[in-house]
């Protein structure tokens, strides 16, 4: 069905009239930005100019700090706008460049009316007539676009839902200012923009997608009313896209009342936050916070312990097979995942309330001033239906008054003389002046030496105090690294806490983790229930400014893991994005659905939505990689089509490495702009970057790499996870590297990687995986 010419041309007409509109927008805008900029200059310049530093005595310094502080805020609001127009300068060139993307014409029931609304990246005003050129995507209105296909449709607004007709839906895509084809669709958001969006060449950064967010896509974009909003989705479906697509939404939609830093999105490792950051600075929104789940851990406890990085914990679990004590990890490293674990935390902080908490002995200059059995005692004898930490609290007071008699009877001791004797001149000068402050001085010049001395005295056994009570003050004195490894060594205890029924390998893990704790060191299966307990008998440190919290690759938090973030982040709404078939840690073994989260908030506020639907990669690719899944049957492609997936058999290594050369070099001839040579662990990858360097250019992926780059990569499977590549290139899928149950998803994961095209190599026997 062909469109008039008459009507093209209006269809062009308007894109001009709405670009030169742009343009104009557009030079004003560079001109406040030109000014705005000089402003902030401006101020830094003169930034000291207007600070008398005075730091005297404390109220100069108050008044200083004071000052200081005024002005940074001034400033770092000044940067904050400029940020800002320069988002919403970026935008607008874009919108320059294409200005929409759709149109629908809805009448609303009972008007005569027809609207054209024209849907782009943002929203464009006519300031003479008040009328939208171009709505945002994100208007109520647009999400009839996403929703409906011609005919009756509805919307919601804040004020109700609206019902309509829809009388047109029509779709454009549109370079440079031209129309380079326009067409109008039924149902699903044509498949021809599609096809063109999902046809071309990845780039290191994902790609904003709202021209054509898919039906059940919209939803998750939309959905407000959930405390818990669960989306399982097929590799490729665009979980990841439509996370970010709703923090723009919802910016948008509480603009005012909710702000880019209250939103964090946890990812699964660093380089992929870079991976998906330049998303909504395209859409002209702020970035969130964005962290991982040890990093978190590390700002916890990244002092006391040196923590072991999920990465690290994975690599062990893939290739330490063979070492002794593995198999009693593995159990060690399900077992704590579960929220059994967590029962028996409970239980053993309810225990911890009537005995068995572990103090150190407090110390000063080598001797004992107050013994653990002595700081045990004070504690028990206070109310036992009081909390922990409140205990710990009454204690942490008490402890202080302690230190304060303490101190006193230091005052009199010959050490003091000793440390006055070394005193410099600047301290004799502040005791005086401290005195005279209080007007303590008589005549008398003998009394007036003695409270010179006592209040030399006094200021030395401060000094060498504050150290102590500071510890107290941060609960120091209660030895937690004791009281888990406690756990872990009273074998009585643990049955007691479990009924009876100690997990299997118990006494050999747990062993482990004693031994571990005791150097300092915590498994990344430890750091969670190690914070837990700690969290439980101090006072749970909660964040109250977030608001949303996203889980992306949520399949690989444990159960204890999401307990644990709930109760971090009490006033926060969650977005959980997953797929089981991904699930590649050991921990996740246990679950195969997302439906017990529901237990965390109860059914009423959670809400789950699934996608089957898989885009990233061409019909054949998933049409192979399915095979790989048990239960794979209901994942579909979009009809994209590319070719075969290959698998071919090598007789050795060095035929592998030549094979991989040709191929990598043909598919850059082909013009994919990014390949990924993926291996299953660290190891491997080093071993093939070795080889592959010699006749290749490309970059080898570790953990401590920041960032991704176009190119050719070699890159462990799970280091992977969550990006893509135009071309994937198995190295080695021999039954060795992927033989066993537990290595399905791992390997699953890495070939749904692939865009357009995908290319198995092994060297021996043939992983089963393989169809
Ligand atoms: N509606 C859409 N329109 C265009 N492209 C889409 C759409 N949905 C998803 N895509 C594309 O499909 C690819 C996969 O999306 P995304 O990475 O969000 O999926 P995912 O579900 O997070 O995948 P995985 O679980 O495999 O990491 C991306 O290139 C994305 O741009």
């Amino acid at each position: 069905m062909s469109m008039p010419e008459q009507e093209i041309r209006a269809e062009q007409q308007r894109v001009e009239k709405v670009v030169t509109e742009i343009d104009g927008r557009i030079k004003t805008l560079t001109k406040q930005l030109g000014e705005a900029r000089a402003d902030i200059v401006e101020i830094r310049n003169n930034f000291w100019d207007d600070v008398t530093v005075n730091f005297d005595e404390p109220d100069d310094i108050i008044e200083t700090y004071a000052v200081l502080k005024q002005q940074a805020e001034v400033l770092s609001e000044r940067e904050r706008s400029h940020r800002h127009a320069q988002n919403q300068l970026k935008k607008l060139m874009r919108l320059q460049q294409s200005p929409y993307f759709g149109r629908i014409d809805f009448t609303e029931g009972g008007s005569d009316n027809t609207d054209r609304i024209y849907l782009g990246i943002g929203s464009l005003l006519n300031e003479t007539d008040d009328e939208f050129l171009v709505y945002d995507w994100r208007a109520p209105v647009s999400s009839l676009y996403y929703d409906y296909p011609p005919g009756p449709a509805e919307y919601e607004t804040p004020d109700g839902t609206v019902h309509g007709e829809l009388e047109l839906k029509r779709q454009y895509i549109i370079r440079d200012g031209h129309i380079q084809s326009l067409f109008d669709t039924g149902v699903t958001i044509g498949d021809e923009l599609l096809q063109e969006v999902l046809g071309k060449h990845s780039d290191s950064q994902m790609k904003s997608i709202v021209a054509t967010i898919q039906r059940e896509q919209n939803q998750i974009i939309r959905n407000t009313t959930s405390r818990l909003l669960i989306v399982q989705g097929a590799a490729g479906s665009g979980k990841t896209s439509a996370a970010l697509q709703r923090v723009a939404y919802l910016l948008y939609r509480f603009r005012g009342a909710l702000t880019a830093d209250q939103i964090v999105l946890f990812s699964p490792n660093t380089m992929f936050n870079s991976y998906v950051s330049t998303v909504l600075p395209e859409l002209g929104e702020e970035n969130m916070q964005q962290t991982t789940f040890i990093e978190y851990l590390e700002h916890r406890l990244g002092r006391e312990f040196n923590i072991e990085d999920p990465l690290t914990q994975m690599e062990y679990v893939l290739t330490a097979m063979q070492e002794s004590g593995y198999e009693a990890r593995i159990a060690g490293i399900t077992y704590k995942s579960t929220t059994n674990f967590l029962h028996v935390l409970e239980r053993y902080v309810e225990h911890l309330g009537s005995q068995g908490l572990v103090f150190k002995n407090i110390r000063f200059r080598g001797e004992l001033l107050l013994s653990s059995d002595r700081i045990r005692e004070q504690f028990y004898s206070y109310e036992p239906s009081l909390p922990i930490p409140n205990r710990m609290r009454l204690l942490a007071d008490w402890l202080q008054e302690e230190l304060k008699e303490l101190g006193r009877k230091e005052l009199k001791k010959d050490w003091v003389d000793e440390e006055i004797e070394l005193l410099d001149t600047d301290s004799y000068l502040k005791a005086y002046q401290r005195l005279r402050k209080k007007n303590r001085f008589t005549e008398n010049s003998f009394d007036d030496h003695k409270r010179e001395r006592d209040q030399l005295a006094y200021m030395v056994v401060q000094e060498r105090f504050k150290k102590l009570r500071s510890g107290v003050k941060r609960l120091r004195f209660v030895d937690i690294p004791g009281v888990f490894r406690h756990l872990f060594s009273d074998p009585e205890l643990a049955r007691q806490l479990m009924d009876g029924n100690l997990p299997a390998h118990w006494e050999e893990f747990a062993a482990q983790t004693v031994e571990l704790v005791r150097e300092a060191n915590l498994a990344y299966e430890d750091a969670t229930p190690y914070l837990y307990l700690k969290e439980r008998l101090e006072g749970f440190q909660t964040n109250n400014s977030i608001r949303h919290v996203f889980l992306d690759e949520a399949q690989d938090y444990s159960p204890f893991q999401f307990a644990f973030l709930k109760r971090l982040f009490p006033r926060a709404k969650m977005t959980v994005l997953g797929d089981f078939n991904q699930a590649i840690y050991a921990h996740a073994n246990q679950n195969s659905s997302f439906e017990w989260l529901s237990t965390l908030y109860g059914s009423e506020e959670t809400e789950m939505i699934v996608l089957t639907k898989s885009y990233r990669s061409t019909r054949q690719i998933v049409e192979f990689t399915k095979t790989m899944l048990p239960n794979g049957n209901n994942i579909e492609p979009f009809n994209r089509s590319g070719s075969e997936p290959t698998v071919l058999q090598l007789p050795d290594k060095a035929t592998l490495a030549a094979q991989v050369t040709d191929r990598v070099l043909q598919l850059q001839a082909q013009g994919h702009s990014t390949i990924g040579i993926i291996c299953k662990t660290a190891v491997e990858s080093q071993e093939a970057y070795d080889v592959l360097k010699e006749h290749l250019s490309l970059r080898l992926i570790t953990q401590e790499s920041g960032s991704f780059e176009a190119g050719t990569q070699v890159i462990p499977a799970y280091l992977a996870k969550g990006v893509e590549f135009d071309a994937v290139i198995i190295y080695n899928a021999s039954q060795e590297q992927y033989g066993r149950e537990s290595e399905r998803k791992l390997f699953y994961t890495a070939c749904t990687r692939a865009m357009h095209d995908l290319h198995i190599y092994y060297v021996g026997e043939k992983s089963p995986f393989l169809p």
